[in-house]
């Protein structure tokens, strides 16, 4: 898909007119023409007030569609300015919005939404966030079961609380003694569980020792808005589709000394039952297997002795004793209520508008975004030209 011409900003005419639902656009629509389809953003998504809705009308057939939207959008506001990007993404900036909440975009045919699409079988789009700066890379652990990624990741936590948040997975699994739902496990229904993936909240999900695992885009969600980096702990092919996924994270793989040691451990451990602990030892070898040659991981670690094994955990994620470790700072946008915006190449020139104004311009520079839906698309650099 080409990208869009510069000054491509469209709102809908007079405001009004009826879409295939019967439901009428207000004047606070947007929409954006990328080939034969229209994307209108405005109004709310199914009837929700809290969730701005997304259609779509395809000139060639002049059917109107509902997609299925992924991710958490934007809160509807008064109105928005919407610009086309390339690899499948439209800007949308809300009016007279909070700081944390003004840069979003809409990917429409992003490599996400294209997987997301061939999953679920439906017309799909995705939300994600734009937020200023670098947040550091989100880090996936995989592992056999008992080899200590669950140890590894609780050390990291706990020496830098301000820096790294735990994605918390859902799993149908039961609760072990001293689990809490909603820290270590969303603790879920098979049948809600796979109510939620068929609706898409889910960025990967696999069946692993016969329960089912997945996380959600929303757990992801809450510890990138933290500015903290999110650590998954998901099996190989969670890491798989994650890897086709934008994440854009550092993949690890975490590797026992001996199965006679990853067996000792998971026995003395004490929380599977016999026939667990022999599922369990019997996936560990097929898991180290495609661990070590798949592709997927560009690290691997052995955690035979366990402050070895977290220091040279802390030396690949760059933790050395020399270097401060904070979270990121969570810088938000600020925008003028009213305004016009125009596209010039990867710049986007924002115009204050209106009677007050002192005619500043705010410029996002989006040479560098990266990440994506699902999380957020980070590195918009902002400038602000004063008039003279
Ligand atoms: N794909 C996927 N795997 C997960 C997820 N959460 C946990 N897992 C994996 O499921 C496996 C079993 O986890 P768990 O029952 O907690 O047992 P443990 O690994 O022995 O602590 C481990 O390999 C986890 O990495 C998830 O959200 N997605
Ligand atoms: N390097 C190590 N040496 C000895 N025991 C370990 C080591 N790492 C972890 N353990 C222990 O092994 C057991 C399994 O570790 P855990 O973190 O629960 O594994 P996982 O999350 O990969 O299933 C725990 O009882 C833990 O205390």
């Amino acid at each position: 898909m080409g990208e869009a011409p510069a000054f491509f900003v469209d709102h809908l005419e007079n405001g009004h007119h009826t879409n295939g639902f019967g439901v009428k656009s207000e004047d606070r629509d947007t929409s954006v023409q990328i080939g034969d389809r229209s994307y209108v953003i405005g109004g709310s998504h199914e009837g929700n007030p809290l969730f701005l809705g997304v259609q779509i009308h395809d000139k060639t057939t002049n059917k109107w569609s509902s997609p299925t939207v992924l991710g958490t959008g934007p809160k509807p506001c008064k109105g928005y300015s919407a610009i086309v990007l390339k690899h499948g993404r439209i800007l949308v900036i809300k009016k007279g919005s909070a700081s944390d909440d003004s840069i979003w975009f809409l990917e429409v045919d992003s490599p996400f939404v294209r997987e997301q699409r061939k999953l679920l079988g439906k017309e799909v789009v995705a939300w994600s966030k734009g937020v200023r700066g670098n947040a550091e890379k989100p880090i996936v652990i995989s592992g056999p079961s008992g080899v200590g990624k669950g140890t590894l990741i609780a050390m990291l936590m706990k020496e830098f609380p301000s820096m790294f948040g735990f994605s918390v997975s859902h799993t149908t699994r039961s609760p072990r003694f001293m689990e809490k739902n909603g820290v270590h496990y969303h603790f879920a229904d098979k049948t809600v569980m796979e109510k939620e993936i068929n609706d898409g909240k889910f960025l990967e999900f696999a069946s692993v020792h016969g329960n089912l695992y997945g996380t959600s885009i929303e757990s992801v969600e809450v510890v990138t808005d933290s500015g903290k980096r999110c650590i998954l702990d998901i099996d190989v092919q969670g890491a798989r589709s994650v890897k086709s996924s934008s994440l854009d994270a550092i993949f690890i793989f975490v590797c026992p000394p001996s199965m006679k040691e990853l067996e000792d451990r998971l026995r003395a451990r004490g929380t599977e039952t016999e026939e667990q602990i022999q599922k369990r030892l019997r996936n560990a070898e097929a898991e180290i297997k495609a661990g070590k040659s798949s592709g997927i991981f560009e690290h691997i670690l052995y955690n035979d002795n366990l402050e070895e094994c977290y220091k040279n955990l802390k030396n690949l994620l760059g933790i050395n004793d020399d270097a401060p470790v904070n979270g990121v700072e969570v810088e938000g946008i600020n925008l003028p209520k009213e305004h016009t915006v125009t596209k010039i190449e990867d710049k986007i020139m924002i115009q204050e508008t209106g009677e007050a104004t002192k005619n500043n311009m705010i410029v996002l520079d989006l040479a560098s975004i990266n990440g994506g839906a699902p999380g957020r698309t980070r590195g918009i650099v902002l400038d602000t030209v004063k008039s003279s």
